[in-house]
C-alpha cells in the first residue's frame, strides 16, 4: 500500500548539550519512508526513539545528516501535515470528546462545519460513535486513546507520529488496540511512525521496522516486514513472525 517517498533520512545524529555534559541521543538514522508505510521504531529506553520523532516534527534540529520530508511537488508543512499521539491520551477534561477531537482543527483555523463532520466520521471510525458528547472521565483508557487517535487525524495530516500510544494500557486492551490501529491505518491510508518498547508489537504492526540500540545510541537496522495485511493475532505464533522477532532480539542483545 506504499506510494511515493515521503521521508528520507540519512546519517542523522542528535546530541543534547546540557550544562555539564553532551548526551548522544541518536545517530546513524537512515531510512526512506513511502506514503502509506507503517514504521515501527523499536528499542530500549533512552535509545533516542522520541528524539527521532521530535526531529521529524521539527521540534529539535539535528546536528548532522540529511532530513527530507515531502517533495517540491508535494511540499510538507510541519504545522499542518503532522498528527501526534502520545502515551497518555492528554484529553482536556472540561471538553466533550468531539471538542477534544476538534482541537487541532480549531488551532489551525479550519472551517468549523466540515471539521465537525470529519470529527464525527473519525469518532465512528475509531469505534466511538455515540460518545461524541461524553466527557473524557466517562471513557476507559482504551477509549480515550481511540479519541486521541481521532484527534491526530482530524486535520488530515500526511504523517502521524505515535509515541508509545498503548504503553499505559493493559495487555489485552493493547492487543485489541493493535488490531484497531491497523484497521484505522488501512482505512485512513496515513503514513505512521510508531514508537514502541515491544518487539512483538513492532513486528505485528509494522510494514517496516527500525531498530535503535543504546550505548551508543544508534539505528542498528531498518528492514521491511513482509507479513501480509490484514494481520491476525495467530500470526504471532508463526515461524516467519518468530524470524523477525529474533532478528530484533539479537540486535538488542536480548
Ligand atoms: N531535552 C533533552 N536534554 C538533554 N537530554 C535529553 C533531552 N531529551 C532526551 N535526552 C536524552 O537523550 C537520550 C535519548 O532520549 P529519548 O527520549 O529520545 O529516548 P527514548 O528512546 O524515546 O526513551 P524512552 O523509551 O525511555 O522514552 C536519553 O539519554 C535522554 O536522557
Amino acid at each position: 500500500m506504499s506510494g511515493g517517498r515521503l521521508i528520507h533520512l540519512e546519517g542523522v545524529r542528535k546530541v543534547y548539550h546540557t550544562r555539564d555534559r553532551d548526551i548522544l541521543a541518536v545517530s546513524d538514522v537512515t531510512m526512506d519512508v513511502n506514503d502509506g508505510d507503517f514504521i515501527s521504531l523499536v528499542g530500549p529506553s533512552g535509545c533516542g526513539k522520541t528524539t527521532v520523532l521530535k526531529i521529524l516534527a521539527d521540534l529539535h534540529p539535528a546536528d548532522e545528516g540529511v532530513i527530507e520530508i515531502g517533495s517540491p511537488e508535494a511540499p510538507f508543512d510541519h504545522s499542518r501535515d503532522i498528527g501526534m499521539v502520545f502515551q497518555q491520551a492528554l484529553l482536556l477534561k472540561w471538553r466533550r470528546i468531539i471538542d477534544n477531537v476538534l482541537l487541532p482543527a480549531e488551532i489551525l483555523g479550519l472551517p468549523t462545519k466540515q471539521s465537525r463532520e470529519r470529527a464525527r466520521d473519525l469518532l465512528a471510525m475509531v469505534g466511538l460513535k455515540g460518545f461524541e458528547d461524553r466527557y473524557p472521565y466517562e471513557l476507559s483508557g482504551g477509549m480515550q486513546q481511540r479519541a486521541a487517535i481521532a484527534r491526530s487525524l482530524v486535520h488530515d495530516p500526511k504523517l502521524v507520529l505515535m509515541d508509545e500510544p498503548f504503553g499505559a494500557l493493559d495487555a489485552l486492551t493493547r492487543e485489541k488496540m493493535n488490531l484497531e490501529l491497523l484497521r484505522i491505518w488501512q482505512e485512513s491510508k496515513k503514513t505512521v511512525i510508531f514508537v514502541t518498547h515491544s518487539i512483538q508489537e513492532a513486528v505485528f504492526l509494522g510494514s517496516h521496522c527500525a531498530v535503535l540500540t543504546a550505548g551508543p545510541a544508534r539505528m542498528a537496522d531498518y528492514f521491511p516486514i513482509d507479513l501480509p495485511y490484514p494481520r491476525t493475532l495467530d500470526m504471532k505464533t508463526q515461524e516467519d513472525f518468530g524470524v523477525y522477532s529474533r532478528r530484533i532480539y539479537k540486535l538488542l542483545n536480548l
